[in-house]
C-alpha cells in the first residue's frame, strides 16, 4: 500500500479532542502464544493428548478461550465433544491464569509507545477476546494496566470479536464516538469487529493473523508499534467510511 491509497488518520479528530485508541491484547501488545501454548499442553496432557507447538498456537488464539480450546483438541485427535467444552475451557483458563505472564512480554516499543500517547492525553483502551479476568491478570503483571482507561475482555460483553459489541462496550467506557476513535489490531476479527462498530483499523505485521496480512482488509498496515505514532501524527483528513 502506499500512502496515497489509504485512507488518512487524523489527530486531533473533527471535534478537537485527541484520538482514542483501542488496542487489540494477543498478538498486537503482547506475545502471548508461548504461555498460552504451556497452559494448553498442560491441559491436553491432563487428558493424554500429545503436545501442541507455539507455531501452532497462533493459527489458534484470537477467538477465545473456548475456541483455543476446541482447536486444540481437533489438532490433536478427536474433536471436543461440545458437552465437554465448557468444562475443558474452565480448566484452560484456570491453568493460564496461574501464569499469564511467564514469557509473555510487551513487543518492542509497546510501552515507550503507550507512554508517549498517554503523555499526550489520548484515552487509550484494551478490547480482546481473552477472557476478561486473564486480560486484567496480565495487564496488572506486565505493569501495562496503568495505561488504560477501559479494557474490555471476552466475556465481559454478550458479543465478541468479530461482532461489534466490545468494540461499542469500549467506546461507551469511554465516552468517545466512533469517528473519534482508531483501532489497532493483529487479525480478521479486529477489522471487522471494529468496521461493525465504525472504527477504522490499523494492523500489525508481527502478530497472529492466521493467514496473510495483507487480506486482513486493514486500512493501514504496520510492521512496529511505534508506528502507531505516524498514524495519529498523520494529520489529513480522515475518511472512516472509504474502506470499513
Ligand atoms: O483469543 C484470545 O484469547 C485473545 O485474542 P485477542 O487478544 O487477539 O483478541
Ligand atoms: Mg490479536
Amino acid at each position: 500500500m502506499t500512502d496515497t491509497d489509504m485512507p488518512s488518520i487524523s489527530s486531533p479528530t473533527a471535534s478537537g479532542a485527541p484520538l482514542a485508541l483501542i488496542f487489540d491484547l494477543d498478538g498486537t501488545l503482547v506475545h502471548s502464544v508461548p504461555d498460552l501454548t504451556v497452559a494448553l499442553n498442560h491441559l491436553l496432557a491432563e487428558h493424554d493428548r500429545p503436545a501442541v507447538a507455539e507455531d501452532d498456537v497462533a493459527f489458534m488464539v484470537g477467538d477465545g478461550a473456548r475456541v483455543l480450546v476446541q482447536r486444540a483438541w481437533a489438532h490433536t485427535g478427536a474433536a471436543a465433544a461440545e458437552d465437554d467444552l465448557d468444562g475443558l475451557t474452565e480448566r484452560f483458563v484456570a491453568i493460564y491464569e496461574t501464569a499469564t505472564a511467564g514469557a509473555t512480554q510487551p513487543y518492542p516499543g509497546v510501552v515507550a509507545t503507550l507512554e508517549t500517547l498517554k503523555a499526550r492525553g489520548h484515552p487509550l483502551a484494551v478490547c480482546t477476546n481473552k477472557p476478561h479476568g486473564a486480560t486484567l491478570k496480565l495487564l496488572e503483571e506486565l505493569d501495562l494496566a496503568r495505561f488504560f482507561t477501559a479494557v474490555v475482555g471476552g466475556g465481559s460483553t454478550p458479543e465478541r470479536k468479530p461482532q461489534a459489541g466490545p468494540v461499542l462496550a469500549v467506546l461507551a467506557e469511554m465516552g468517545v464516538p466512533a469517528r473519534g476513535a482508531l483501532f489497532i489490531g493483529d487479525s480478521r476479527n479486529d477489522v471487522r469487529a471494529a468496521a461493525a462498530a465504525g472504527v477504522p483499523c490499523a494492523c500489525v505485521t508481527y502478530g497472529y493473523p492466521r493467514g496473510p496480512v495483507e487480506a486482513l482488509g486493514a486500512d493501514r498496515l504496520i510492521d512496529h508499534f511505534d508506528q502507531v505514532l505516524d498514524l495519529v501524527d498523520a494529520g489529513a483528513d480522515m475518511d472512516l467510511q472509504k474502506k470499513v
